[in-house]
């Protein structure tokens, strides 16, 4: 049971993740922990739960870690849970230098510490994918790209492009953005049935083409602040429809997130992580 647990709480742009160290303390993981310990009035809360450094088997220099939303469900990735690992890793004494590989479902990032106390962290998110197949979408064929499609609601039809970064994710262009319309439609299509693991969902205004604006609802977790792989996904598909140059800032209700391609389409992805807290639980706390 997670008597006596220590935690450390992290947030990037208001997007806070708790992190749990198992080399420091023992954690026995199930979902309902996950939730209880995410849960605002009962635990902790917090919009996810970073569990790491774990060991990667054939890569003992990279940092295992697993991502998991309020919910009790596993993400491939988070933008925002990569840098806030990232700063822990640093803090805590487990990386010294300049950089370090973190290694997810979805695969192993580069990191790079642009402040050497990692409160600004750049990270390589590796390339977009649009085929409907790698998402996964199930409403067009495996090998087609997922590019302004429509997706049938019982309110009526919406035109998604959707695109995964290590995680799923589905963009809509309603022209203006509100926080309102991304709760409202963010479940929706979170749980639509062509997206059989669900999806994260942003609604993009483009502002100019170095600017977004983004409203973001969260698969697992719902309508949050701030998130990094949003931003690269919503950067991803401007990018891929021609709305965007190649740098460019991605605004959000939290703060702003940078984003660049290089020329190969990889997405590097800089912003700012801020430690909160560190903790222990009650030791009569109860899940
Ligand atoms: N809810 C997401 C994971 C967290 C993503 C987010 N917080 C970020 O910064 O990328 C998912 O289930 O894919």
């Amino acid at each position: 049971m997670p008597n006596d647990l220590a935690f450390s709480k992290f947030h990037a742009l208001g997007n806070d993740y708790l992190v749990i160290d198992p080399t420091r303390t023992a954690f026995d993981l199930e979902a309902r922990l996950v939730q209880a310990l995410c849960d605002r009035h009962r635990g902790i809360g917090s919009d996810g739960l970073l569990l790491g450094p774990l060991p990667v088997p054939g890569d003992p220099q990279a940092f295992g870690l697993r991502i998991f939303n309020p919910d009790g469900s596993e993400s491939e990735k988070s933008g925002n849970g990569l840098r806030i690992f990232a700063r822990y890793l640093l803090e805590a004494g487990h990386v010294h230098g300049a950089g370090c590989r973190i290694h997810t479902t979805s695969g192993t990032a580069e990191v790079q510490y642009l402040a050497p106390d990692g409160s600004l962290v750049q990270v390589d998110m590796g390339l977009p994918a649009f085929r409907a197949g790698d998402i996964p979408f199930t409403g067009l064929a495996a090998h087609l790209e997922v590019l302004q499609v429509p997706l049938f609601l019982p309110t009526g039809p919406v035109t998604i492009t959707a695109l995964s970064v290590g995680n799923p994710h589905c963009v809509l262009f309603p022209g203006s953005v509100s926080a309102a319309e991304a709760q409202r439609l963010g479940p929706r299509i979170e749980r639509h049935p062509d997206f059989p693991n669900r999806v994260n969902v942003q609604l993009v205004e483009v502002v100019d083409r170095r600017h977004i604006r983004i409203e973001i609802w969260e698969r697992g977790a719902g309508y949050t602040l701030a998130s990094g792989s949003s931003s690269c996904a919503a950067a991803a598909a401007c990018r891929r429809l021609g709305l965007v140059e190649d740098r460019l800032r991605v605004l959000m209700p939290g703060g702003a997130i940078d984003i660049a391609f290089t020329d190969q389409g990889r997405i590097l992805m800089t912003g700012p992580v801020q430690a909160v807290y560190q903790g222990r639980l009650h030791g009569g706390w109860t899940p």
